[in-house]
């Protein structure tokens, strides 16, 4: 088999919202698909209602095929501080014309303020390794996992756009997606996450390679690009008015300023050009004076975020049967 399923970017491209079909008959939800998680969770009929600002819930008491999991309860949170929690259904999942008879939807019976004011966003669709699904007595496999045998391949790709649709197929490449070639890197998997090593960065279109490795996850569900503070304070120099606001928690700099383009090493002899428009995220004042920077540091997290800002310039391979990512341009 194989799928195909839209995404679409909100503001900004703070995140990439997908539609996913649940139960019997089909409930219609929209969802951040995460490869820096692994849990699948929704907004239900559960969520208490002072939590709930507009979101689409689930409700396993109108599903025919849904099944509780008894004794089954599950509570995640994010590096950004948010968090959720609930109890588990098996149900039916679709998703871009494939489905799982039998998927771990896990039901929030509460959300942090973060989950409620993201108005369009009705849960999370985690596509790391299962290894760190939060669900317990017993962990649960992820949408992806559960596929991988009954597809084409074993892998799914993600071409996510700069403020347009982009697409995630499951158990093909789509030759028509990309340019030139897709150069393969080892995944190193024993966290949990798609976590690769790039060799190093260039800045600028005339900019000297500096061999650095940088060890970081692919990660759809961060918004942002997250490196070393050597390796972006070295890029800011480069932009007339950046600084570092602790007020605003990032590197800053006045919205017109010009951005050199950011290449990241794959492999050998490839790299992915991330455009200078693309590392500017979004203003931080209401007259659109000053911008955050689309790249900030990875202080704290103990590896780097290759997230939507690097992966929207690329064609990105997810291949779980060879323990790789495929990075090519498009
Ligand atoms: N923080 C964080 C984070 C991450 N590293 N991957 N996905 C994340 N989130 C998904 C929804 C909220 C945060």
């Amino acid at each position: 088999s194989t799928g195909s399923v839209v995404t679409t970017p909100q503001q900004y491209d703070v995140e990439y919202l997908t539609p996913v079909t649940i139960g019997t008959p089909g409930q219609n939800l929209e969802i951040d698909i995460d490869t820096g998680s692994s849990d699948f969770w929704v907004f239900s009929s559960e969520t208490p209602k002072s939590q709930v600002d507009g979101q689409t819930c689930y409700n396993p008491n109108k599903s025919s095929t849904a099944k509780k999991l008894e004794g089954a309860t599950w509570e995640i949170e994010y590096g950004d501080g948010s968090s959720s929690s609930g109890d588990v259904y098996l149900d039916k999942v679709k998703m871009g014309g494939v489905n799982f008879s039998s998927q771990a939807v896990e039901v929030a019976s509460k959300v942090s303020a973060e989950f409620t004011a993201d108005t369009n966003n009705d849960g999370l669709m985690g596509l790391a390794f299962g290894s760190i699904n939060q669900v317990r007595p017993q962990k649960q496999t992820t949408f992806f996992e559960n596929l991988q045998s009954s597809l084409d391949k074993p892998l799914f790709t993600a071409d996510l756009k700069s403020g347009a649709p982009g697409h995630f197929n499951f158990g093909y490449i789509d030759k028509n997606a990309y340019t030139g070639s897709i150069t393969y890197t080892p995944v190193n998997s024993t966290q949990g996450f798609w976590m690769w090593t790039s060799p190093g960065y260039t800045i600028g279109a005339s900019g000297k390679f500096k061999s650095s490795p940088i060890e970081g996850i692919a990660d759809t569900g961060t918004t942002l690009l997250l490196l070393p503070s050597s390796v972006v304070k070295a890029y800011y120099k480069n932009v007339s008015g950046a600084s570092y606001q602790s007020s605003n928690g990032g590197y800053v700099f006045p919205c017109d300023a010009t951005l050199p383009s950011f290449y990241v090493s794959v492999g050998d002899d490839a790299r992915i050009k991330i455009p200078g428009k693309y590392m500017s995220y979004a203003p931080v004042d209401s007259q659109g004076q000053n911008c955050f920077g689309g790249l900030q540091t990875d202080d704290g997290i103990g590896f780097s975020i290759f997230g939507d800002v690097f992966l929207k310039a690329a064609f990105v391979v997810f291949d779980a049967g060879k323990e790789r990512l495929g990075l090519a341009a498009k």
